[in-house]
Order: C-alpha cells, then sequence, then structure tokens
C-alpha cells in the first residue's frame, strides 16, 4: 500500500465537485495537492479553506485551463519549483456540452492525455523519475453509452481506452508508473444540476426521460464515496490499468475479456 505523507498530488477540476472531495480525502491522508482548474474564483476560496483546515502551505490553487498545452504546461512548472515533485496526478475535469463538441472533446479526452503526458514525463524511471501515480476520471458512460450525451460517452470511452493501452506500455516497459480509471454512475455534484439545459444538451433535449430512467437504475452517488475509490486507486500498489466501476449498490473493479465475445456471422 502506498503510504500518502509527503506525496505530491496534482487534481484538475478540483474547486468544487467530484474534484474537491478528491483533493480533499487526499489532504486527509497526508498528501500535498495542487488545485488546478479554470474556476480563478472558487480554486482561491478553496485554497484558503484548504490550507485553514489542514495546515498552511498544504494546498495551493493555479489557474488552468485543461484544453490548453501552454497553461498546463506552466503550472506543472510552477509545481515542481514550490513542492519539488509530483507522485499522484489526478486528471477529473470533464464537462458537458453536446452543442460545442469540439470543446467537449478538447476538455474531457486530450486534457487527460495532456495531463497524463505531463505527468508521465516528470515520473517515468526511465527519466530519472520516482514513479507514482495516475487516475483518469472517466464515467460509467465509458463502458456503456449515456443516449443523451454521445459526445461526452465518446470522450469517456477514449479516457478509458487511453488509461489501459497506456498501463499495459507501463508495464511492458517499466515506466514504474500505475494509470487507472474512475467510472462513477450519476454522482450528486453541480455537473448534475446544469445538465437540464438545452445550452448544453441542444439536440438530445427530447431525451431527458430516458436518462432520468436510468437514474432510476442508477441511484446517484456522493462525492464522499466516490472520492474512497479515488484512494483505493491511488494507494494499492497491485492496481495497474484498472477501471473502478462505482454505483450505489458497490464498487468494483471491471473485468475486460482476454478475448473479443462475438456472435458469428456469415459474410
Ligand atoms: N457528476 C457525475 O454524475 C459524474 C461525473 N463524472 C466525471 O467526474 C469529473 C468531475 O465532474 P463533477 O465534479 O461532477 O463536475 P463539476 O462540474 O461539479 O466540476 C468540474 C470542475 O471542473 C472544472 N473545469 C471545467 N472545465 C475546465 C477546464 N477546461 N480546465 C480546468 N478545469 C475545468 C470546473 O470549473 C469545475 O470546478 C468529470 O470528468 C465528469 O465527467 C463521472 C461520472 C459521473
Ligand atoms: C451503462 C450505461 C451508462 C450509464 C451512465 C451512468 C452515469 C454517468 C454519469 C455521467 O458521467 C455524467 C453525469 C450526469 C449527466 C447525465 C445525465 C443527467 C440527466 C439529468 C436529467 O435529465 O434530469
Amino acid at each position: 500500500m502506498m503510504a500518502l505523507q509527503g506525496k505530491v498530488a496534482v487534481v484538475t477540476g478540483a474547486a468544487q465537485g467530484l474534484g474537491k472531495g478528491f483533493a480533499e480525502i487526499l489532504l486527509q491522508n497526508g498528501a500535498k495537492v495542487a488545485l488546478l482548474d479554470i474556476n480563478e474564483k472558487a480554486g482561491k476560496e478553496l485554497e484558503t479553506q484548504f490550507n485553514e483546515a489542514y495546515g498552511a502551505d498544504r494546498t495551493h490553487f493555479y489557474p488552468v485551463d485543461v484544453s490548453s498545452d501552454q497553461q498546463f504546461k506552466d503550472a506543472f512548472q510552477k509545481i515542481l519549483s514550490k513542492f519539488g515533485q509530483v507522485d499522484i496526478f489526478c486528471n477529473n475535469a470533464g464537462i458537458i456540452n453536446e452543442k460545442q463538441w469540439e470543446k467537449t472533446v478538447s476538455i474531457n479526452l486530450c486534457g487527460v492525455v495532456r495531463g497524463t503526458y505531463l505527468a508521465l514525463e516528470h515520473m517515468k524511471k526511465e527519466n530519472g523519475g520516482q514513479g507514482g501515480v495516475i487516475v483518469n476520471v472517466a464515467s460509467l458512460a465509458g463502458l456503456g453509452p449515456l443516449a443523451q450525451t454521445p459526445i461526452y460517452t465518446a470522450t469517456k470511452f477514449g479516457v478509458v481506452g487511453f488509461t489501459r493501452a497506456l498501463a499495459l506500455a507501463s508495464e511492458v516497459a517499466n515506466y514504474g508508473v500505475r494509470i487507472n480509471a474512475m467510472c462513477p454512475a450519476f454522482v450528486r455534484t453541480p455537473l448534475i444540476d446544469s445538465f437540464n439545459s438545452e445550452e448544453q444538451i441542444g439536440q438530445f433535449m427530447g431525451l431527458a426521460d430516458f436518462t432520468r430512467s436510468l437514474m432510476e437504475k442508477f441511484p446517484s452517488l456522493e462525492v464522499e464515496e466516490v472520492s474512497k475509490g479515488l484512494l483505493l486507486l491511488v494507494k494499492d500498489d497491485s492496481l495497474n490499468g484498472a477501471c473502478l466501476a462505482m454505483m450505489r449498490d458497490g464498487a468494483g473493479l471491471v473485468s475486460f475479456p482476454k478475448e473479443i465475445p462475438k456472435t458469428p456471422v456469415a459474410l
């Protein structure tokens, strides 16, 4: 089990919702945490709140839009200057916007790739790094389709595939870095509150009842429950390439078939 005392963590999308919960559970377990978010006001307020609660200089906020390569790189350098190292990197920032779908891809998928590659370059043993762990936040919609949000679903499938492929690369090439994914069902955060909006859902608004019936099948989780899942993926040294599915009735590591299950067809 990885002990978090003295470790340095980075969490994107940390100003509210799941990211705030992830940052807090890492602080409670002894890590220092760099908070990254596009929302400067909420991020700075959270930095003050966390430093009061967990000790001066345990957290620092960095304004970063994960869709910007430059902002991400600059912040990473500043984090290294302040904290000296990065051991844990959680790519959590994500949005739902089916209308501005290229923006959604740039944040939800490309943002995860940007963060992961920055962390990997620093952590990789072949670069003189000390190893570490990266956790990418996907969704249950990264394992099965959410009809109202095809682009969001595509980005989350992308996050799962990217995580699994890179975890395998890490194992084969011995990077010394573990890379895992989280796949929670609906979680009570502002993301869900803002969902009933034509601005974000566009042409798929008519499918709202279908989503509501799905939400009955997967009742909402609380941030605190999902945060315990993050802690598991960070601490358990045996987990690399793991996808943790989280639902109200329990969490579990997803098994992927070694062979492609298929029904034969005549061609
Ligand atoms: N709430 C839910 O039901 C579920 C959420 N997720 C995923 O969990 C992650 C976090 O979601 P929530 O906490 O629910 O959302 P949220 O909307 O409550 O929080 C997202 C945070 O990300 C920040 N953010 C947005 N765009 C950004 C950007 N370009 N750069 C940096 N920060 C940015 C926001 O300012 C906000 O603080 C997302 O990746 C989401 O897809 C996964 C499954 C279920
Ligand atoms: C296995 C089928 C896919 C199940 C997907 C389950 C949950 C995924 C949740 C998310 O990732 C994003 C969270 C919320 C957005 C989705 C719908 C909210 C709709 C609210 C409403 O219409 O009232």
